[in-house]
């Protein structure tokens, strides 16, 4: 498909409606791989907030909840399965925007888009399923009470996302928000919304109920934050940077209001020596070489035993001069450019921090030559790094990989284990007995063995440690959206019996 000369003009989307932000402002949408301007997104600010908040609350208690909130799962299921079936008619072209506005290779947008039709079916069979769950009866010791559960939405939920996958991890919020029940606000990355608008435009056309999904696109502090601190959101879903995350968690705790945060991560790969070093080679850089290293869960510190170390390098400096990087719009492109002008140079900075910290630049480090224009920068491989510096402590995001050797497996848990961060880790070794003690010793939400990142909507995703809490994807990420209500009944004839009766007279 060819990239189209403009991208389309949308508004905000709630209520059911395409609206124009109250103070009819809009943000600049540059392709960065370009560093073209393609177009605009409106910039929501409070008013707008509270106009789709409104719209949200309608939807939710409309009818007594009769065509939503409280609706058997299959009605919601329905819209569920109309949506992944119009994403599916439009992959094409929501990859290639995606692309436009990311500068992600198209191949992976087109997989992203696959994963987020994919999400919309899987929850539309679990909101069935729900249905068959509800008053779930409780054995209790006393056989003059009866007590069932009923899991009921949580409400209204605002959904604040980041820009890495933009469409993607939107939809790991709103599919099972929807099929739980909630009607929701998204507030998607100002760096990358334009799929997250489509997503608006697919909702009045399978007739979504109006006020079910609303969409408001801006920047963080003037309708992330908004929406974060309103009294009317029932629960917020955040993914983000961890800094964003604690924010998000300190406003929320002044109205004692639900969170889950999906934050950064600093994740580890292992490598031991009796592997096929080609074999782990392509996995260390699928781990932090896919979406330009931009990925929460990328494997950015790669652990190599000593006695492989120089052999892997080697090889992987060869597998990193391979890579196509390219236009993402171009067949074959391995590695796109980085998100932002913004982005490119905070990778830059921490590449030249390292390197004045005393860190080795092995190989990359720089915008490839043959690309003139556009935020691209070389897979770097930094070695002769220390626990001590900024390269190996903080998240980069971009595709940057800094490189440790060890000597024994207790020193390679420790050195994973060496970070605040606690989202994901790998382990690749033949000895599979060994990769389930360290699958056990890392202290992430998430481990890997003999592979890095594969990711399945049927599994739990979320970290630990300052990674966040919660978990998204699979039943769990359902639950996220569902408040579990207890309902006991007497059901005995006779009175209860505790206090003596008054006298009649
Ligand atoms: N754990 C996960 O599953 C996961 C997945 C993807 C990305 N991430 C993390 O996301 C980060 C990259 O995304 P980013 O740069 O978009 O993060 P970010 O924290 O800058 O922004 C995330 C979202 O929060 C909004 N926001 C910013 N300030 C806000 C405020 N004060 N109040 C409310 N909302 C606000 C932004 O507009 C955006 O929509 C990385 O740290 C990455 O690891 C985590
Ligand atoms: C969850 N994942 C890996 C798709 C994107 C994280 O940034």
């Amino acid at each position: 498909m060819a990239a189209p000369s403009a991208i389309p003009r949308r508004g905000l989307f709630f209520g059911g409606r395409w609206r124009e932000p109250s103070l009819g402002r809009r943000l600049p949408v540059v392709n960065p791989a370009t560093e073209a301007t393609i177009g605009d997104i409106p910039a929501a600010t409070a008013e707008d907030v509270e106009l789709a908040l409104s719209a949200a609350r309608d939807a939710f208690g409309r009818d007594g909840g009769r065509h939503w909130s409280r609706a058997p799962g299959a009605v919601r299921a329905k819209y569920l399965k109309a949506i992944a079936a119009k994403i599916k008619d439009k992959k094409s072209y929501l990859a290639l925007l995606e692309t436009l506005d990311s500068g992600k290779p198209l191949d992976e947008a087109a997989g992203d888009m696959e994963d987020v039709a994919a999400c919309f079916e899987y929850y539309a069979d679990l909101a069935e399923a729900l249905d068959g769950k509800q008053r779930a009866p409780i054995s209790l010791p006393m056989e003059n009470f009866e007590s069932y559960v009923l899991k009921e939405p949580i409400g209204v939920v605002g959904l604040i996302t980041p820009w890495n996958y933009p469409l993607l991890m939107a939809t790991w919020k709103v599919a099972p928000a929807l099929a739980a029940g909630c009607t929701a606000v998204l507030k998607p990355s100002e760096l990358a919304s334009l799929t997250c608008l489509e997503l608006g435009g697919i909702c009045a056309e399978i007739g979504l109920p109006p006020g079910v999904l609303n969409i408001i696109t801006g920047l963080g502090t003037e309708a992330g934050a908004p929406l974060a601190s309103h009294p009317h959101v029932d629960k917020i879903a955040f993914t983000g940077s961890t800094e964003t995350g604690k924010r998000i968690m300190i406003t929320a705790s002044q109205m004692v209001k639900p969170v889950s945060l999906e934050l950064g991560g600093k994740s580890p790969l292992i490598v031991f020596d009796d592997v096929d070093i080609d074999k782990a080679v392509e996995w260390a850089m699928f781990g932090c070489l896919a979406n330009a290293g931009q990925v929460c869960s990328a494997t950015s510190r790669l652990l190599l035993h000593e006695k492989i170390a120089k052999r892997f390098l080697d090889r992987l400096i060869a597998w990193a001069k391979s890579i196509k990087i390219s236009d993402p719009l171009e067949e074959g492109c391995r590695l796109g450019s980085v998100v932002s002008e913004g982005q490119y140079q905070k990778i830059m900075k921490f590449i030249s921090t390292a390197r004045c910290e005393g860190a080795t630049i092995l190989y990359g480090g720089a915008r490839p030559q043959h690309l003139k224009r556009g935020f691209f920068i070389e897979p770097t491989i930094i070695t002769n790094v220390s626990t001590s510096m900024q390269i190996w402590r903080e998240e980069v995001f971009g595709p940057v990989i800094c490189v440790k050797e060890f000597r024994t497996e207790r020193e390679a848990v420790e050195l994973a284990n060496d970070t605040y961060y606690g989202l994901a880790g790998a382990v690749i070794s033949n000895d599979l007995e060994r990769c389930e003690r360290i699958s056990k010793a890392i202290q992430s939400g998430i481990v890997w063995i003999n592979c890095s990142q594969p990711c399945f909507v049927q599994a739990p995703w979320g970290g630990n440690k300052r990674s966040g809490f919660g978990r998204e994807l699979g039943q769990w990420g359902l639950d996220n959206y569902l408040s579990v209500k207890q309902v006991t009944k007497y059901c005995s004839d006779e009175p209860y019996g505790w206090y003596r009766p008054p006298s009649k007279l």
